[in-house]
């Protein structure tokens, strides 16, 4: 097994009709296990790269690239994309976009079906991922009787069933309420903690800070800040530079010593963000 689960190597990428190139040299890797997270501001080029790690772009969306990306030790560019959906799955902003079968059950033996999953297994794996999401027994029931939420975490089972080792995600909750964006959360921190390796596309940084091992900040199609997470978000002047912020616990600890000419460390999550306040008052 090759080190890295994915590895980006000087990536250039320009759509047919886009003046220059939407993503500019790209260089990062991810290990197994590890969970990127991917910000920037609109139109950065976060989707492009997504799909660039999966082979629909320039293969299904199609343009000039230059540079190589890895993924298990495969070259992306010379795997198609239905091969390459064995390792790779990918969840859309869109839950509703994702689902085109009758029945949830159907749903998830779809993908399944061209991989070419036997009968038994499928059974099997459906079950299994649904539990995974926590959608026991609604096998029978259509995808568009689930809220938002519910249709996301099925889009999603769909994806584990096919047994992925990497999964993207872009922007999986933008278009969910709090509460369907709490389940589908939920689920990620689920499946992080069964080792899955994963990017994630989020402009929630709480979320990311939360969820993610590192940080990749695009702009105009170049990787401005790359690192863990402590390192990216508590580098608090720079994202602002970037017109991006910190997660709002860390912004307050970054204030707070400026007000008060304390030197809390710079934690990225409430609990570490607790400790490090209590810490400073010591
Ligand atoms: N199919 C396409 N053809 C031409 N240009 C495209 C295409 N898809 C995206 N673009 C352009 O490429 C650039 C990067 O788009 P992309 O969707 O990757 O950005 P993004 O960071 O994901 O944005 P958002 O946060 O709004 O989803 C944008 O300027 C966009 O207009």
């Amino acid at each position: 097994m090759s080190e890295q689960a994915i590895e980006v190597k000087n990536l250039t990428f320009e759509y047919p009709d886009t003046e220059e190139p939407v993503l500019k040299n790209i260089n990062f890797t991810i290990d197994y296990g590890e969970i990127l997270g991917i910000i920037g501001p609109t139109g950065a080029g976060k989707s492009t790269l997504a799909m660039c790690v999966n082979g629909l772009v320039p293969q299904v969306i199609q343009g000039e690239i230059e540079g190589e990306i890895y993924v298990k030790g495969m070259n992306v560019h010379e795997s198609d994309v239905a091969a390459m959906s064995e390792h790779v799955g990918f969840v859309f902003q869109e839950p509703e976009n994702q689902l085109s079968q009758m029945t949830i059950e159907e749903e998830i033996a779809f993908g399944m079906g061209n991989l070419g999953v036997p009968r038994d297994e499928m059974l099997v794996r459906i079950k299994d991922a649904l539990s995974q999401v926590g959608l026991e027994g609604f096998e029978e029931r259509s995808p568009l009787a689930l809220s938002g939420g519910q249709q996301q975490r099925l889009a999603i089972a769909a994806v584990l069933a096919m047994r992925p080792t990497i999964m993207i995600m872009d922007e999986p909750t933008s278009m969910l309420d709090p509460k369907g964006k709490n389940e589908v959360y939920d689920v990620l921190k689920n499946l992080k903690a069964y080792g899955m390796t994963g990017i994630i596309i989020d402009h929630e940084v709480e979320r990311i800070a939360a969820y993610c091992d590192k940080v990749l900040v695009l702009d105009e199609g170049e990787v401005k800040m790359f690192g863990t997470t402590e390192e990216v978000f508590t580098e608090i002047d720079r994202l602002h530079e970037l017109t991006l912020h910190a997660p709002q616990v860390t912004e307050f600890l970054s204030q707070y010593n400026r007000t008060f000419h304390k030197n809390a460390a710079l934690a990225t999550t409430i609990e570490k963000a607790v400790r490090s306040y209590e810490s400073a008052n010591k």
